[in-house]
C-alpha cells in the first residue's frame, strides 16, 4: 500500500513538468521543468521563448535575447523549424551574448560562431540587431567596449532598465551550467562574483579554456525579466544536485547566485541531468501554471 503511494507520488513528480522550486537557503524561487530527453527540453524551451518574445514585442516592439556558449545552443534548434519559426517576428529580435571568448569571431572557440552556425544562420534577424562581443584581442578593451555598446542601446531604448537599479533589463537570458557550477564566464571563488557596479567584466584566467574571456556580471544577469538555465545529460547530474539541493559556501557555486531580482528564473532539465536529484524531497513543490505548453504560440502583431 505504502509502496503504491510512493509510486504514485513519483509518477506525479515525473510526469508533471511544472514545479515551483525554492532555493535551499533563501526566499528566491525558481520554476523547474523536467522532461524525458533533449528533444522534449528543446521543444518546451522553444515554446517558452516564443511566449516571452511575443509578449515583449506586444509590449514594446522589441525582444532582447541573450545567448551563452556551450552545448545548450544546439537546444535552440526548434526555434528555427516549422510552426515555431513562423510564429516569431524575427525582425524585432536583438541578440546579445552573456559571455564570449577572446578569439576571432570565426574561430572554433567563438560563442558567436557557435550561435551563428547552430541558430542565427537559420533565422532572419537583421544583421545590425546581432550584437556580438567584438574582442580586439584584448579582454579589457572588449569588456569596456561591450558595456559601452549596451549603455548606448539603453539610451536608444532598445534595452530597457529597471528604474531603481542601474542595470539593463534583458527580456531573456539563456544560461548553461558548468560542471563546477560556473555560469557565463563567472567561475567559483573568483572576485568577479562580487562585482556590483559594472555590467561586463574581462576574465583573464578562466579555468575553462580559452583563458581570456568577457562576461556579463551577476547583477546584470539578475536584472533580466526571464533567465533560463538548461541542463542536459548525466554529465550535469552531480552539479545540478549541488546547485539545487545543497546550500553552498558563498562563491563556491556561481549558478546558485543567479537569483533574478524581479523576474522569472526557470530551469529546463532532462532525465539524465536530474538523475541525482532527490525529487522525493520536493513534496512541498506546488504546481505552478506559469504557462501552458500545449497552447499554440500566437503570432504577435
Ligand atoms: O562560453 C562558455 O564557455 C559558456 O557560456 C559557459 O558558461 C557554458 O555555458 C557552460 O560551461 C556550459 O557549457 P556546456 O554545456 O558545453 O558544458
Amino acid at each position: 500500500m505504502q509502496k503504491k503511494k510512493e509510486e504514485k507520488d513519483d509518477e506525479k513528480i515525473d510526469h508533471s513538468p511544472r514545479h515551483l522550486f525554492q532555493y535551499p537557503d533563501g526566499p528566491s524561487q525558481a520554476t523547474f521543468f523536467r522532461f524525458d530527453d533533449v528533444e522534449e527540453v528543446s521543444s518546451a524551451l522553444a515554446e517558452y521563448i516564443v511566449q516571452v518574445s511575443n509578449e515583449a514585442i506586444k509590449q514594446r516592439g522589441k525582444f532582447t535575447f541573450v545567448l551563452s556558449g556551450g552545448s545548450i545552443v544546439k537546444a535552440l534548434r526548434f526555434l528555427a523549424e516549422g510552426p515555431v519559426f513562423h510564429s516569431i517576428a524575427w525582425d524585432k529580435w536583438h541578440v546579445f551574448w552573456v559571455d564570449e571568448r577572446v578569439v576571432p569571431l570565426n574561430h572554433e572557440d567563438s560563442n558567436y560562431k557557435l550561435a551563428k552556425d547552430e541558430f542565427l544562420s537559420k533565422v532572419p534577424i537583421p544583421h545590425e540587431q546581432i550584437h556580438a562581443i567584438q574582442n580586439f584581442h584584448d579582454e579589457k578593451a572588449a569588456a569596456h567596449a561591450y558595456e559601452s555598446k549596451l549603455r548606448e542601446l539603453v539610451r536608444k531604448k532598445v534595452i530597457t532598465t529597471k528604474t531603481a537599479k542601474k542595470f539593463p533589463r534583458f527580456d531573456f537570458v539563456l544560461l548553461g551550467l558548468g560542471p563546477d557550477g560556473h555560469v557565463a564566464s563567472l567561475f567559483p571563488n573568483r572576485p568577479s562574483l562580487a562585482e556590483e557596479k559594472l555590467w561586463v567584466l574581462p576574465i583573464s584566467n578562466s579555468p575553462k579554456p580559452p583563458s581570456k574571456r568577457i562576461t556579463m556580471t551577476l547583477p546584470c544577469i539578475n536584472a533580466a525579466e526571464h533567465v533560463a538555465f538548461v541542463a542536459l545529460g548525466s554529465g550535469k547530474a552531480h552539479v545540478l544536485h549541488r546547485v539545487l539541493e545543497r546550500p553552498a559556501l558563498p562563491g563556491s557555486l556561481p549558478a546558485q547566485m543567479v537569483r533574478v531580482d524581479d523576474g522569472n528564473l526557470v530551469w529546463f532539465a532532462d532525465q539524465g541531468a536530474t538523475s541525482e536529484l532527490h525529487l522525493e524531497n520536493w513534496n512541498n513543490a506546488k504546481q505552478f501554471p506559469f504557462f501552458d505548453f500545449k497552447q499554440p504560440a500566437s503570432v504577435s502583431s
